[in-house]
């Protein structure tokens, strides 16, 4: 794998509240990142403007707000998410059978009543910043936590999503379950002795890759670095001694 290759699977989270400040991530990023990620922070305070301002830039973008309703109501929502143009969204697998394929079943057809590629979806798991004490002790679900993430990933599949949303350290485990083409996109990912944060089921880049993640999200080790181009450099060459290393 090369540097190309590498830079392709690494996602920006742009956490950030003024489209500014996005333009200015992204200005100085985008030779270094494949996609950039758009969470619930910047849209809800930019609005869907800002989706606009950044694919103007020639960026792929992934529109996180984790949708997490009644089928109905995800559908519709979805209808109108596909016309921002957006190359990936997540939806929630704790919304079950009925909502994700509702969901896909919209871009699907939107997307093909505008004559655009049908954005990919992917299903959002257990969070990252969940630990498996919290996940059996405050949220009362029993099991491991890579249980239900497999799980959810093996229902996201059957329903005909693109892929999941998880910790890499369940990336093994669902790339044995859903197969070579499932998309597994891992957040929680921090370089050695970079600060966790919330975050509590972490990831090296190098870790991700090797244990199979299809693309690495990375918002505050590259966003909140003094020079985010440098952060964003470093972990680039992590990923591709470790792929290199691993062919
Ligand atoms: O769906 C996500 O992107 C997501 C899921 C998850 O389980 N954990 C998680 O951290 N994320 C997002 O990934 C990003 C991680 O940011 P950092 O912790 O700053 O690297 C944030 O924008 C989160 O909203």
């Amino acid at each position: 794998m090369n540097i190309d290759e590498a830079r392709e699977k690494l996602i920006v989270a742009l956490d950030v509240e003024s489209t500014e400040q996005a333009l200015d991530l992204v200005e100085q990023l985008k030779p270094w990142a494949g996609m950039f990620k758009v969470g619930m922070q910047l849209f809800y305070s930019q609005g869907p403007a800002v989706i606009k301002d950044i694919c103007r830039q020639g960026v792929k973008v992934f529109l996180d707000l984790k949708l997490h309703d009644i089928p109905n109501t995800v559908a519709q929502a979805v209808r109108v998410l596909t016309r921002l143009g957006v190359t990936m969204f997540n939806v929630h697998a704790a919304g079950g059978r009925a909502m994700m394929r509702a969901a896909l079943e919209s871009c699907g057809e939107e997307s093909t009543a505008l004559g655009i590629p049908r954005p990919l979806v992917v299903a959002v798991t257990v969070l990252t910043s969940i630990d498996q004490l919290a996940f059996n002790r405050e949220l009362g679900l029993s099991g491991p936590v890579l249980d239900r993430v497999v799980a959810w990933a093996l229902l996201a599949k059957e329903c005909g999503l693109d892929g999941v949303v998880a910790s890499a350290q369940e990336a093994a485990a669902i790339r044995q379950s859903c197969g070579p083409d499932f998309l597994i996109i891992t957040p929680g990912i921090r370089p050695a002795g970079a600060a966790g944060g919330d975050q509590k089921r972490i990831v090296t880049p190098a870790g991700a890759l090797a244990a199979g993640a299809s693309r690495l999200v990375v918002g505050r080790p590259i966003i909140g670095a003094p020079e985010p181009v440098k952060a964003a450099r470093a972990i680039l060459s992590e990923m591709v001694v470790v792929v290199a290393s691993s062919m």
